[in-house]
């Protein structure tokens, strides 16, 4: 298979298309959690009620008049297929361990997953390029309207929809952008951003969500509070600081370009350099020399290669993947140089 069929087989087809403002926004979440009523949350339901869950929402799914979704039982795939799905963001880390009734069931394009039996019953996502967190409102909204339409809901006059964890009872919804902030990093601005961001009652997370670290200067934004806000509130308070964040991020790459540019562009150059040649890689490596380049493309330093390797190669070349791409377990050596070669083929596709 050509390194394009593979791309365009493996990735998600909303990761393929270009979005508003993907200099900076790379792509919006929104995901509601929701439960059933009667029955246990997930940590504390038996192995039966958690087939009761599973198969309600199997049924409900079955209908597929307004979504044509479909369901994937987790314990039928291998640990190396369930890691890929979570390195496209399809499942969360947790939900990638498995286990018995865990199950995702996603969309053609994968734009929409809902995840059964995670930390809740029923977690429902819309991914989207770029900046576009209303669209995805809009969509997880006629989603969440379908599933109520099927299923009994968990629900509290007084305090909303009720989950397993109280920081999501209320909406039960987190939205959020990945934001690539290489400008804000090099101009030593970012904790100053960070802080001015959390006081906004908004949280700052790494690549994979929770609990997870900042790889090549990726960080996710959501909101903190899900109770005692309206959803539209929600969402309003999240577009407004990201547009400010994309603001401040423009300026400090352009201010970098006026005051620093011989050694930005020789930083870029060389970290485009050691993409091109280089014969073992880490994933770490990588994703830190692909953001660079990624910056070099974005301020027009590097002009013949497509902005979307970034995000293409960030999800091929992690550890699942790379090991899904070759079907069998990889040596993490193996993978070094393997990952190498995926990403000197790409970009020299994209030069031709
Ligand atoms: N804007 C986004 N673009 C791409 N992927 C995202 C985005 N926001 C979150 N994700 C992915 O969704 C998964 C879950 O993220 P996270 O743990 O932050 O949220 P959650 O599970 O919905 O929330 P909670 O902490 O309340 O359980 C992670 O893999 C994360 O990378």
């Amino acid at each position: 298979m050509s390194l394009r069929d593979l791309i365009n087989k493996e990735l998600s087809k909303w990761m393929l298309a270009p979005g508003p403002e993907s200099d900076v926004v790379i792509s919006s979440r929104v995901r509601l959690a929701r439960n059933i009523t009667g029955i246990p949350f997930p940590n504390r339901a038996t192995p039966e009620q958690a087939k009761q869950v599973y198969n309600q929402v199997q049924k409900a799914l079955e209908d597929r008049t307004a979504f044509n979704l479909k369901l994937v039982d987790l314990s039928r795939l291998s640990e190396i297929e369930r890691t890929a799905m979570m390195e496209k963001h399809l499942i969360s880390p947790m939900h990638a361990e498995g286990g018995q009734y865990k199950g995702v069931a996603f969309s053609e394009d994968e734009v929409i997953s809902v995840m059964i039996n995670e930390e809740d019953h029923i977690r429902a996502q819309v991914l989207y390029p770029g900046f576009q967190v209303e669209e995805a409102y809009r969509v997880v909204n006629q989603l969440d309207n379908f599933l109520e339409s099927k299923l009994d809901f968990a629900f509290s006059e007084k305090y909303g929809y009720l989950t397993a964890c109280p920081t999501n009872v209320g909406t039960g919804m987190r939205a959020s952008v990945m934001v690539h902030l290489p400008g804000l990093n090099l101009a030593n601005r970012i904790q100053q951003m960070l802080q001015g961001v959390s006081k906004l009652g908004l949280t700052v997370r790494g690549v994979f969500g929770e609990g997870t670290e900042a790889q090549g200067n990726l960080y996710q934004i959501s909101n903190q509070v899900t109770l005692g806000r309206t959803e539209e509130e929600i969402i309003d308070n999240l577009n407004r600081v990201t547009e400010k964040i994309i603001e401040n991020e423009r300026y400090w790459r352009q201010q970098l370009l006026k005051e620093r540019k011989d050694d930005l562009t020789d930083r870029i150059m060389r970290s485009y350099g050691l993409l091109m040649y280089a014969h073992k890689m880490s994933s770490e490596e990588a994703v830190r020399l692909l953001s660079d380049v990624r910056l070099g493309i974005d301020l027009g330093i590097i002009k013949n290669v497509e902005p979307n390797v970034f995000s293409e190669l960030i999800v091929l070349t992690r550890p699942g993947y790379l090991q899904k791409i070759e079907n069998k377990t990889l040596k993490p050596e193996e993978r070094d140089i393997r990952r190498a070669a995926l990403i000197r083929k790409r970009l020299r596709l994209t030069q031709s």
